[in-house]
């Protein structure tokens, strides 16, 4: 029966007007996810960073980290972030989700919601340095958080909401960031800490 849990995840395409969207569960499993998890806690520089929208400071209702090749800063929202050096965790995983995915990224960025209490609000990942069409693969391990993506211009279309469980992968391309807004907004019910990964491709 064993077999049965080493079957490599399959792709799931979520159908979306002017999105690409595929989603594989179980990317990754236990033991598998809760050791990156814990190694991932324990090693990670996290930080809380300001950011300043509309000339007023914040501080991010979450931790950060962010990881690439030299020369992938990446700035957004006044905060300009150099890259920390690929540890040995973080270029295996990144090599996993390059075969998976069949792109490569020189960056990632980590995102760690402690609790029911930490969000990232309602955002496209469209900065300039992405290109016009990014494709941004979005690993999430602890525990399951609601993603939700709602169109930018079409109202009349429902807001998606994805339940992204450990282990499993997102993928983002085509005309997502263009289109459409995703959000993990804050939740009333208790929850363990879950850390997120988006691989990118900056353009130096
Ligand atoms: O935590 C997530 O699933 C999304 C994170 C995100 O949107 C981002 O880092 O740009
Ligand atoms: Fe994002």
């Amino acid at each position: 029966m064993d077999t049965l849990f080493d079957t490599p995840g399959i792709w799931e395409t979520i159908p979306a007007i002017d999105a690409e969207l595929r989603v594989m569960p179980g990317f990754y499993r236990q033991p598998d996810t809760a050791a990156f998890m814990q190694q991932l806690l324990e090693e990670t520089p996290w930080q809380q960073e300001t950011i300043t929208l509309w000339g007023k400071q914040h501080l991010q209702p979450r931790l950060s980290a962010w990881y690439g090749d030299p020369g992938s800063s990446y700035a957004y929202s006044g905060v300009v972030l150099e890259p920390h050096p690929w540890t040995e965790i973080l270029q295996r995983i990144k090599s996993d989700v390059e075969a998976a995915t069949s792109t490569r990224y020189n960056s990632v960025l980590l995102n760690l919601y402690r609790d029911e209490n930490d969000s990232v609000g309602w955002h496209s990942d469209a900065e300039p340095a992405l290109g016009s069409c990014p494709v941004i693969a979005s690993l999430t391990l602890g525990e399951s958080r609601t993603f939700r993506l709602r169109h930018k211009l079409r109202k009349d279309l429902k807001p998606l909401l994805l339940d992204l469980a450990d282990g499993s992968l997102l993928l983002m391309a085509g005309k997502t960031q263009h289109c459409w807004q995703h959000a993990v907004l804050k939740e009333r019910a208790p929850r363990g800490p879950r850390i997120n990964l988006t691989f990118r491709t900056i353009r130096t």
